[in-house]
């Protein structure tokens, strides 16, 4: 028996033309191009090839892309000062700064510095609050990518157990917290968790969120489970995944690949939030170009 691959960078794909057909419905609606802002810190070589790609995809969906990149050095106050001119730009509806920053850099003050109304990342805590109490805000891009994957492999989600392994601000609570909203049975796994892979054993849907090479073994999985494979590890072998990929595809039901499956999704789901956010501000309804109520 082999697994389905569950094709994001093909659901990505088809994700960011209808952004596309937005922006120009958006155009025509308020004379106005949505615009993303991405903020560089330093010259991580990896962090760099992301915001090259990220401003690409930007352009192509009809956006317009602004980036400014700050040198490693540069004083937090500066840091924040561009913030602050970010916040208050009238063609600026998204704002990101690319994590991690230099450790000289106190991340959660340049997170709480943008205006939550701009945070496309949705990591401003009050869009944590937000999303955690059920109110319209910005959802995480990843744990948002995830769920469209899911729903569009399995259908109603509603009573199924899940493992999200990994507990952090940007991937594995606000997974939790999508998870939970979609009527899963939620557990939250971590590096204090015993016996994960007997965690893992009961799980219908499992989100591997940690970033260690090929950690979720495949003989740990349910049968006929749905593998969401998060992690982004660069190893001597290439890009691989926190799952077994072999392993995992002789005994679950789906699997996302790695590179190509919730990679593509991120992005895509950020150029998604940049046009969320154009509509919100205009004031301008938004049509919903979801294919089957997957998107959220
Ligand atoms: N595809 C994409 O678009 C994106 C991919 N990523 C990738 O996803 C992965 C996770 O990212 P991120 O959440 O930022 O990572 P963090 O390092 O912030 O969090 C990792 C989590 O994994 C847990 N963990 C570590 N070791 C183990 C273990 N042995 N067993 C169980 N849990 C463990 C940690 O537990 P504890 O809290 O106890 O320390 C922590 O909660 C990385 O590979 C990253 O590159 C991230 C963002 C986007
Ligand atoms: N403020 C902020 N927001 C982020 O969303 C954010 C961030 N900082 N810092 C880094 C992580 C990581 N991340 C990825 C985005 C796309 C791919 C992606 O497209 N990956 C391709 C492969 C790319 C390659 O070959 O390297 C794929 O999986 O197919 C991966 C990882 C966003 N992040």
């Amino acid at each position: 028996m082999s697994a389905q691959i569950i094709d994001g960078k093909a659901f990505a794909a088809g994700l960011r033309a209808r952004v596309g057909e937005g922006v120009a419905a958006f155009h025509a609606a308020s004379g106005r191009v949505p615009g993303l802002a991405v903020v560089l810190v330093g010259e991580d070589p990896a962090s760099a090839v992301y915001v090259r790609s990220k401003g690409k995809a930007t352009r192509e969906a009809g956006m317009q892309s602004f980036e400014h990149r700050l040198p490693a050095d540069v004083d937090q106050d500066d840091l924040l000062a561009v913030i602050d001119r970010l916040n208050g730009d009238a063609e600026v509806d998204g704002i990101l700064v690319q994590l991690p920053l230099p450790p000289h850099i106190d991340e959660q003050a340049v997170i709480t510095r943008i205006d939550p109304d701009k945070d496309v990342d949705g990591f401003h805590p009050v869009n944590a609050g937000r999303l955690a109490t059920g109110l319209d805000g910005f959802v995480p891009c990843t744990p948002a990518g995830c769920v469209m994957l899911l729903k569009d492999t399995l259908g109603d989600l509603s009573g199924l157990d899940a493992v999200v392994i990994g507990r952090s601000n940007i991937v594995g609570k606000p997974m939790a917290q999508l998870l939970i909203a979609e009527s899963c049975t939620v557990t939250v796994a971590h590096s204090r968790t015993r016996d994960l892979a007997g965690v893992v054993a009961r799980a219908d849907i499992v989100i591997a969120a940690v970033g260690r090479a090929e950690m979720i073994k495949g003989e740990w999985l349910k049968p006929g489970a749905c593998v969401i494979d998060v992690g982004i590890n660069r190893t001597a072998a290439g890009l691989v995944g926190d799952v077994d990929f072999a392993g995992a595809m002789s005994v679950a039901g789906a699997v996302t690949p790695v590179p190509g499956g919730v990679g593509p999704m991120t992005i895509a789901c950020l150029l998604r939030n940049t046009l969320i956010s154009a509509h919100r501000r205009a004031g301008v309804p938004m049509i919903e170009t979801a294919p089957n109520g997957g998107e959220r």
